[in-house]
This record gives C-alpha cells, sequence and structure tokens, in this order.
C-alpha cells in the first residue's frame, strides 16, 4: 500500500511518500469477523506464516483455513516497507542514517492506514510480542472500539531503561563501525554483527547457553562453542538485515511510552477496551515479568499468565505449545466465532 502524501511523524517531520509492505493469509469470512492482526517484533517481517510457525500456519492454532491473517511490515525495517534503505521515492537516494526518528505510534499510525485501506472494521485478535507487542498496545489505546481481543507477549508499556542501555550498547558498536557512517546498502555491517550478538545476550538466558552451548572437551582453552554461537547469530542476522534499519528499529523501541502525553501508562492502558491476555517468559530477562503484570494490572479486566520457559525472551517465538495452550485457555469462555 502508498501513501503518496506520507505520515506526519510524532517528530513533526514527514515521511514521504510511505510503502506499507504486508502479507494476508487465509480469507476474511461473509461476517467478516476472523481477522487476526499481527504486529512483528524487531528483525521480523509481514511473512509470519514463516517466523511463528508452531502458532500460525496450517494445523496451528492460527490455522489460515480459519483465519484472515494480517501482518504488515513495520516502518523502518527493511522487509518491503519505508525504510532506511528505500527512499521510497525512486529519484531519490535511501536516507540511511539520516532515516527520521519512528516511533510505536507512528508504525501504529500505518498499521492504522493500512486497516482503513483494507476495509476491516474490527480486528478479532491484535498480537504481538516484544517489539511487536508494544504497537499492539499502543494500537489498543488508539483505537479501543476496533479490537475484540488483545494478546501481548513479553512485552512493556514503556520502554525500560535497562531496555533502553541495551539497545543504546548496540547502537556504540554499530556506530563504532566506519563503514556505517559512509551510507552505502552494506554499511555498518561488521557493527551490526557485534551487535546481534550482545542482544542474544539479552533474548536468551543463562541457562539455555548452558543447555545448548556447554563444552564437552574439559581441556578446551579456546574455540568456544558459545564464542561460535554468537559468531554464528551476528552473521546470520547480516546476511538478511541491514544496520540502518536495525538502528532505526532500536531507536523506535527506546521511545515507547504508551502514557507519553497522557497522563501516566496506568491511564492509558485504561483505555483499553478488548479481552486481554498478557503473556509473560519466567526467564525473560529484557521484559522480565514485573512488566507484564503491571500491563494485566492496568488493562481493565486482564488475565495474566505465566510461561515457565528456559528460552529468555525469544520465548515468546520458541515456546508455541505453550502459547497455544493459553490461547485455548483465554477464548473458551467468549467462543471465538
Ligand atoms: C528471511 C528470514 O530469514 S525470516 C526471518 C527469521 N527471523 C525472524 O523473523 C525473527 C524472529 N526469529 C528469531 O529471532 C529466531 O529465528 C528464533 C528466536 C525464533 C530462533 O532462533 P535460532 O537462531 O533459529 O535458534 P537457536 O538459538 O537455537 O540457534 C540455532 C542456530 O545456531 C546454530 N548454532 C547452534 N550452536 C552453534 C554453535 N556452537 N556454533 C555455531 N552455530 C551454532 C545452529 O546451527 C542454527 O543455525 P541456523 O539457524 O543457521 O540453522
Ligand atoms: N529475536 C527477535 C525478537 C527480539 O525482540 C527478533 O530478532 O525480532
Amino acid at each position: 500500500m502508498n501513501l503518496p502524501a506520507g505520515l506526519v511523524l510524532e517528530s513533526g517531520a514527514t515521511l514521504a511518500p510511505v510503502q506499507i509492505a504486508y502479507h494476508t493469509f487465509g480469507t476474511l469470512n461473509p461476517a467478516r469477523d476472523n481477522v487476526v492482526w499481527v504486529c512483528h517484533a524487531l528483525t521480523a517481517n509481514a511473512d509470519v506464516l514463516s517466523w511463528w510457525a508452531g502458532l500460525f500456519g496450517p494445523g496451528d492454532y492460527f490455522d489460515p483455513a480459519d483465519w484472515f491473517i494480517v501482518c504488515a511490515n513495520i516502518l523502518g525495517s527493511c522487509y518491503g516497507s519505508t525504510g532506511p534503505l528505500t527512499s521510497g521515492d525512486a529519484t531519490a537516494e535511501p536516507l540511511y542514517q539520516q532515516f527520521p526518528l519512528v516511533t510505536i505510534r507512528d508504525m501504529v499510525a500505518a498499521h492504522e492506514a493500512l486497516r482503513q485501506e483494507l476495509g476491516l472494521e474490527r480486528i478479532h485478535t491484535l498480537i504481538g510480542g516484544s517489539l511487536g507487542g508494544q504497537q499492539a498496545l499502543e494500537w489498543a489505546i488508539l483505537r479501543p472500539t476496533v479490537f475484540t481481543n488483545l494478546v501481548v507477549l513479553a512485552t512493556n508499556a514503556q520502554h525500560s531503561p535497562w531496555g533502553i542501555a541495551f539497545n543504546e550498547a548496540q547502537r556504540l558498536a554499530i556506530f563504532a563501525d566506519p563503514t556505517y557512517h559512509e551510507g552505502t546498502p552494506a554499511g555498518g555491517q561488521r557493527g551490526m554483527k557485534a551487535a546481534r550478538a550482545t542482544a542474544l545476550l539479552s533474548y536468551r538466558s543463562y541457562d539455555a547457553y548452558g543447555r545448548t552451548q556447554a563444552e564437552t572437551d574439559p581441556d578446551r582453552l579456546d574455540g568456544f562453542r558459545a564464542s561460535s554461537y554468537q559468531q554464528h547469530q551476528g552473521d546470520k542476522l547480516v546476511a538478511r538485515f541491514n544496520a540502518y534499519s536495525y538502528v532505526a528499529l532500536s531507536r523506535t523501541m527506546d521511545t515507547h511510552h504508551v502514557g507519553r502525553g497522557r497522563g501516566s501508562a496506568a491511564l492509558a492502558l485504561a483505555f483499553i477496551k478488548a479481552r486481554t491476555l498478557v503473556i509473560s517468559i519466567s526467564s525473560d530477562v529484557l521484559f522480565p515479568p514485573d512488566e507484564q503484570l503491571f500491563l494485566a494490572r492496568h488493562i481493565p479486566g486482564a488475565t495474566y499468565a505465566a510461561m515457565d520457559s528456559e528460552y529468555g525472551h525469544d520465548g515468546f517465538l520458541i515456546e508455541t505449545a505453550q502459547i497455544t495452550q493459553l490461547l485455548e485457555k483465554f477464548y473458551v469462555p467468549s467462543l471465538v466465532h
């Protein structure tokens, strides 16, 4: 979808033109009440069936045979929507480091424009984890009557000092790579590799590393498994992402505060009318369970569910069997459609 006039961002700057890439799966039913809208996290994309398999896909809880699933790539990303490498205007240069600050609310403005374009008056379920949960919360506050159900995982009402510090450490790694400042599509790759390796420490847990990366050779002095894992994960992101989007999206995450201009986070959450399920992960050090307890306390009538997992923050992507069980329990009373 194209917005030729673009969007006036929360900062006051105009981003124009704006393109929003999205995928839909399944079919909108005649009653138009089977829409599930997924807000994706930091480095994912609109193809939710590829990165949330086990929850979205044939035979999964959200089976495209039953549901009309919509997922839009977020502004600032590199998977089709307007971002630092796409000027949006074929004649202009990409903006690279000059890409403007996009807030979570700006991302939501893009989702809202797409919802209106698609003519979806009601969304049965709005779901997202992490940065996706931040968008979902903002949207449910902004348009309280649109969403029947809201499911947020491993997310928060306001990005924490700890989360911002992690993001800053990652940006420092990218800024220390001189190629980032050259402004080319491959700029900052070595920095982003280090940034992803740093981020991973906040996405997994001590126990997960202990289980998957333990050494079997007690005499080893170098070349540890945990080291090559960090290298591999950094390389894997470099192969599919770019440093300018990484910096832009981490800055977006830092801006997240549902209470901005609304008195407080608690007052803002009280606007939500959707029936809400808030899910936490016991080993999540980046978005710890206290943050989800806060959400559940302040969203009217919300249900809180704690997942026990050793996977840390990334548990929201990995623990699909547990999430399915929680959804089955959550939807039973209201049955569905
Ligand atoms: C275009 C696309 O790729 S779609 C985008 C995919 N990603 C997203 O959308 C973002 C959301 N997804 C994610 O963040 C992740 O995929 C997760 C959290 C769901 C799972 O993370 P993964 O990295 O797949 O799992 P895990 O931590 O177990 O690591 C497995 C990988 O590490 C490798 N690995 C494990 N131990 C080691 C080691 N000691 N040394 C080197 N490599 C290792 C494995 O071989 C495997 O590599 P592969 O992914 O290249 O096959
Ligand atoms: N590992 C995920 C989640 C971060 O919140 C990603 O790369 O998008």
